[in-house]
């Protein structure tokens, strides 16, 4: 029996919390550095609030306009565990709010990322869960499926698999594949504290600039010209 395009996987081959954990803290820039910059949720999927994100996803792929599967998924997630939903991009119509993310954050999800809208926008930027979508407005969803549950889905441009560890931050979102998760979160790791020794020589007013004297620009065939022009 198989019903693609209305199903649900009740189960998750989730990474264990000490690698999740890895990443607590860590910029998703430096992660996404460190993964040779590919690997980002694009752009147009926002945070709503300065919560940051950390969990292993739990996929929804929703018909357009359409909340049924959602719905499911917060029943069906276990804490720890982002919400991710595939509304392929579309923005017409919101698929979640504030009475769906309060049965959220009451079951101690770690968030939810939408490709797609979101309603009740006032509500969702003051509260304490992560919340990232592509869109706002007023219109509501409709709850008649179908759809699908962890099952592979695509998110801003991503595959997002089940088990895939998320972590969002201002900036947006990365995808870990939890099979490379100790060495990304390891790299990532010496990359952030590179950066906060920069952070120190650039306060003691001994960072190396060398790399943009005239020198090394002219040695790169630029022309520097010492008139107006
Ligand atoms: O009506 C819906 O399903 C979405 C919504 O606004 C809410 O959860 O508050
Ligand atoms: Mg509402």
């Amino acid at each position: 029996m198989s019903n693609a395009g209305f199903r649900i996987y009740t189960k998750v081959n989730r990474p264990s919390k000490e690698v999740v954990e890895l990443f607590r803290g860590l910029p998703a820039a430096n992660i996404a550095d460190v993964m040779n910059r590919f690997f980002c949720v694009d752009a147009r999927i926002k945070p709503l609030n300065d919560t940051p994100l950390l969990g292993t996803a739990f996929t929804v792929r929703a018909r357009i306009g359409d909340n049924r599967m959602f719905h499911k998924a917060i029943d069906l997630a276990q804490p720890g565990d982002v919400i991710v939903v595939d509304v392929q991009g579309d923005i017409t119509n919101s698929v979640t709010g504030e009475i769906m993310m309060r049965q959220v954050l009451k079951k101690g999800l770690a968030g939810v990322v939408i490709d797609g809208a979101v309603r009740d926008a006032d509500a969702l930027k003051k509260m304490d869960l992560a919340i990232y979508a592509a869109g706002i407005t007023p219109k509501g969803p409709y709850k008649d499926g179908p759809g699908e549950i962890n099952v592979p889905v695509s998110c801003g441009g991503m595959v997002v698999n089940p088990g895939d560890i998320l972590v969002g931050d201002g900036d947006g979102i990365v995808v870990i594949s939890p099979r490379d998760a100790e060495v990304i979160a390891a790299k990532a790791k010496a990359k952030s504290d590179a950066e906060h020794k920069t952070f120190k020589a650039i306060e003691a007013g001994t960072l190396d600039r060398s790399a943009y004297s005239d020198e090394a620009f002219t040695k790169s065939g630029c022309e520097i010209i010492d008139d107006c022009y």
